[in-house]
């Protein structure tokens, strides 16, 4: 299948990791940067989900490694063995990571641990050794492109992964600086409410189903909607993206709650604006 976006052949020649490509977000972007023409190795703890991300592209797009992002020597080989399968790294996407849902009253020192180690540990742990391996000796440079949460001001349930990835969009914002010496870009991906499988199963269903509900756009976002934004930033059309956080999340960040609000818009689905005062 071709891109419903971009010209084939795009990404030809290029290489790119994405974590947690066996499922939801990290799958659609794996699927896209490989129809683009790229070389794409995706790694995740289980390898079934992950063949069949393979099972879905091009032939021989795609490489399966099993790899869990907050093991230090895991990353290590999987890093190792994408460079001696394809000889070079253009764009890394850290996109394995996630949490539970629960009142932060009821977060274990464990759980809380849980999460950090995922999301910030595990995206540090491969940024530095794909940096480390690759784009600084080589003299090449690249992209790397973290995920990370909408909204900003806060996720009730979710006070562990509020934290984690406030530190990730932090991480990013300063390696952008350092690292703009070895042409190293990076980026932050800040996603709002996607229609994955995760999503939709994984959270109390109370929450889920109301949870369109709590976007202006009135619905959640499509993961090819996130894989054309990430394939874009893989691109050429990316090249001077760096340090940037870029939220796509239906106006989630900007408002909690359809826009109008229910009961406030006339019958054309108008808001409400207040009558002019005649000057004084
Ligand atoms: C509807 C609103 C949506 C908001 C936006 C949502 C965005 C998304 O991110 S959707 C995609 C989410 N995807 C994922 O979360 C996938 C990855 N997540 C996981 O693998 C797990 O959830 C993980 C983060 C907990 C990590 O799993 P694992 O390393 O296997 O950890 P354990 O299951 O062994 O648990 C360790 C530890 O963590 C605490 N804990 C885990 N789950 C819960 C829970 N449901 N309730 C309370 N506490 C939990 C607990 O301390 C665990 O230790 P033990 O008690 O000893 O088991
Ligand atoms: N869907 C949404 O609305 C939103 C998602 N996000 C974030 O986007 C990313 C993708 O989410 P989504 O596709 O919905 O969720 P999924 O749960 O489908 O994706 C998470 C992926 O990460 C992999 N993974 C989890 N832990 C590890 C680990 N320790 N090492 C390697 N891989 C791991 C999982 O595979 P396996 O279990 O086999 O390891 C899975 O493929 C996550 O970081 C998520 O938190 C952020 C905001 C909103």
């Amino acid at each position: 299948m071709r891109s419903e976006l971009f010209r084939e052949g795009l990404l030809e020649g290029k290489v790119a990791i994405v974590t947690g490509g066996g499922s939801g977000l990290g799958r659609a972007a794996a699927l896209e940067l490989a129809r683009l023409g790229a070389r794409v190795a995706i790694c995740g703890r289980r390898r079934e989900p992950l063949e069949e991300t393979r099972s879905l592209a091009p032939d021989g797009a795609i490489t399966v490694d099993v790899c869990d992002v907050r093991e230090e020597q895991q990353v290590d080989a999987f890093v190792e063995q994408v460079l001696e399968r394809h000889g070079r790294i253009d764009f890394l996407l850290n996109n394995a990571g996630g949490q539970y849902m629960v009142p932060a009253e009821d977060i274990t020192p464990k759980g809380f641990r849980t999460v950090i180690r995922l999301n910030v540990e595990g995206t540090w742990l491969m940024t530095h050794a794909v940096a480390t391996k690759w784009m600084i000796p080589s003299g090449e440079g690249g992209k790397i492109c973290n995920v990370t949460l909408s909204p900003h001001h806060g996720l009730p349930g979710m006070a562990h992964s509020s934290a984690a990835r406030a530190a990730v969009e932090n991480l990013t914002r300063v390696l952008s600086i350092e690292w703009s010496r070895f042409n190293i870009r990076l980026t932050a991906i800040a996603a709002g409410h996607f229609e994955t499988e995760t999503l939709l199963t994984k959270y109390p269903e109370q929450v889920v189903r109301g949870v369109a509900k709590t976007v202006p756009l009135g619905r959640l976002g499509r993961p090819e909607e996130f894989a054309w934004l990430v394939a874009f930033l893989a691109s050429p059309g990316g090249d001077y993206f760096s340090g940037a956080i870029l939220t796509i999340d239906g106006a989630r960040d900007n408002w909690f709650g359809p826009y109008p609000p229910p009961g406030l818009a006339d019958e054309s689905g108008k808001p409400p604006a207040e009558a002019r005062r005649p000057r004084a």
